[in-house]
């Protein structure tokens, strides 16, 4: 049997029933209403599940400090004390004692224990410098920005029209990784990956953390989430601004088998959703992978984090070899096991340079292979009744249209056509003209056509035009067609034809004169566009 499955099953917990944030869920409530959250069925357990307060390797029961940090402190997370959820059972008197005694210590302590305390802070202390990071990475930013943005230059010097760099930096993911990666390097926001090793100032983050995590996880028992973290075989990276905690992982690296465990995430509820998350586990990722050696990361997502697990590269299939984590992490109910492979490369917390970089190189292949990043001069379109252009302008006239490979023969593009085929595009157009004419006019001798002769007049119908955005009447479609300008196709005089019926049964129940009117005259419109093509118009098919 292996003993090792035993000690680590923590039945019946699952880290939180909270619902999905505001931003996911319009029916959610905010992620600080934790008081109104139904907590899971196990909430009457002991608060501490007995699987867990054992150990393997007896790191918890090394850690003194445990002895004295009672699971609630002064929870920061929203700053609204009215929110705090109250558990009678643990008394808060020995963390105030604790996080006390450790700030006091540090006063009164002399000049010497002060210098070897800052020596251990900087060892201990893994600062992730994102400049050490894309070295590592074998990324330059600015060589490789400096050479994307000459590629760029050069291709628009030689474009003979207006360029225009409508090139597009990024989405969303990478203008919210690039911000705080800039906040980062200004020193107003700060990653750290802290384990319990005794320096104060880490004790301070690491129950900042804690305080985070047993108010976004409040299913999960606080004394179980303070064993954690403060085990020394885990450890936190964390997100700190102004020397606060705004969120931070909890995980444990199984060092021998690559991989590694995450136990707890969460930012505080007013800073969720804004990038921190997903710049957490770039970093956490970074650490993982060049530090602790991991090549994988398993874990128990909540159901309401599996789509942020999701968008941050984590499957629900495990891939891992099995002999590699069974045994090796916690159960948790409620709980979804996902895996995240770590790749051996990727420049995690430069992600958005390099996506910038790898844009640029697709836009400057596009260019190489296509003018749309060339932009014309706009045409005066002004128009005048009816919609009817009030310059006529050749379509050869429009600047570009050549340029983008479009041949006269193009024109129009209408499937419309006289069955005689000697005739030429302008025979063509006339001929449709009188087609359209015809059908005009056995729309308009209709008996039932009288709705539809002029336009509406909105002094008779006061709500017409806010109902129907897009009006048309047969007087308005004669007038087009009569400019022999406006239907160069077909098709664009029968949308014109079935938007008047259509609207016509918008505004109109099926009960009314004029919704029957519509019904009856379209039927008689079809058969007239059948009856003229019986007789020698073709569309094609
Ligand atoms: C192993 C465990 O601990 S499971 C429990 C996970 N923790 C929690 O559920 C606690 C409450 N939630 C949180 O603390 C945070 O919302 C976290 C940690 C889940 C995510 O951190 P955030 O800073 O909000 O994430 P971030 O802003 O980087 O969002 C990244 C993307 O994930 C999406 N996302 C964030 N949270 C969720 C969620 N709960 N469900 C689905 N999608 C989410 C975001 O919309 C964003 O999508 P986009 O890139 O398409 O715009």
């Amino acid at each position: 049997m292996d003993t090792r499955s035993s000690h680590l099953t923590a039945p019946g917990r699952s880290r939180s029933s909270q619902s999905i944030s505001p931003s996911h869920s319009a029916s959610a409530s905010a992620t600080s209403s934790i008081h109104k959250r139904k907590l899971a069925s196990d909430d009457h357990a002991p608060p501490f599940p007995s699987s867990l307060s054992d150990t393997r390797d007896g790191a918890l029961t090394s850690n003194d400090d445990l002895e004295s940090i009672s699971a609630r402190g002064a929870d920061s997370d929203t700053g609204d004390e009215s929110e705090e959820v109250v558990d009678e059972e643990y008394d808060d008197s020995s963390m105030r004692k604790f996080t006390a005694t450790r700030l006091e210590n540090s006063n009164v302590s002399g000049p010497a224990t002060a210098a070897a305390r800052n020596k251990l802070k900087t060892e201990n202390l893994v600062k992730i410098e994102p400049a050490d990071v894309a070295k590592d990475s074998g990324i330059n930013n600015n060589t490789n920005n400096n050479a994307a943005n000459a590629a760029v230059s050069g291709a628009a010097g030689s474009a003979t029209g207006i360029f225009t760099d409508n090139i597009q930096t990024g989405g969303a993911y990478s203008s919210r990784e690039e911000s705080l990666k800039r906040e980062e390097e200004a020193g107003r926001l700060k990653f750290v990956c802290v384990s319990n090793d005794s320096v104060d100032e880490h004790m301070v983050w690491l129950i900042g953390l804690k305080n985070i995590f047993a108010r976004q996880l409040p299913n999960m028992p606080r004394e179980y989430i303070v064993r954690l973290i403060m085990d020394r075989n885990h450890k936190s990276v964390m997100v700190i601004r102004r020397n606060q905690v705004v969120g931070g992982i909890t995980y444990r690296p199984y060092v021998s088998q690559k991989f590694g465990e995450i136990a707890f995430c969460a930012i505080m509820a007013d800073e969720q959703v804004k990038g921190y998350g997903t710049r957490l586990m770039n970093h956490l990722k970074q650490h993982a992978r060049d530090v602790d050696g991991l090549t994988h990361f398993l874990t128990y997502a909540d159901n309401n984090a599996v789509g942020y697990f999701v968008k941050q590269g984590f499957t629900k299939e495990i891939f891992l070899d099995k002999e590699r984590w069974h045994g090796y992490i916690k159960d948790y109910d409620g709980g979804i096991l996902m895996e995240c492979k770590i790749d051996p490369k990727l420049p995690y917390t430069d992600l958005s340079t390099m996506i910038r970089c790898q844009r640029q190189a697709i836009d400057e292949k596009i260019k190489e292979l296509s003018n749309c990043h060339i932009v014309y001069p706009g045409i005066d379109f002004q128009k005048k009744e009816a919609g009817v252009p009030k310059l006529s302008i050749k379509v050869d006239d429009i600047p570009g249209l050549r340029e983008a490979g479009w041949t006269p023969e193009q024109y129009g593009h209408s499937r419309f056509k006289t069955t005689n085929p000697s005739l030429d595009g302008a025979s063509n157009q006339k001929s449709l003209t009188a087609f359209m004419r015809s059908l005009l006019k056995a729309m308009h001798d209709h008996p039932d056509a009288w709705p539809f002769k002029e336009p509406v007049d909105a002094r008779d119908v006061p709500d017409y035009y806010v109902i129907i955005k897009d009006p048309i009447d047969l007087k308005t479609m004669s007038r087009r067609v009569e400019s022999e300008q406006y239907y160069v196709t077909f098709e664009m005089f029968v949308a014109d034809v079935r938007r008047m019926f259509s609207n016509a049964k918008t505004y109109n129940s099926p009960d009314t004169i004029y919704y029957k009117c519509a019904t009856r005259v379209d039927a008689h419109f079809s058969s007239k566009v059948q009856a003229g093509l019986q007789s020698g118009i073709k569309i094609q098919p």
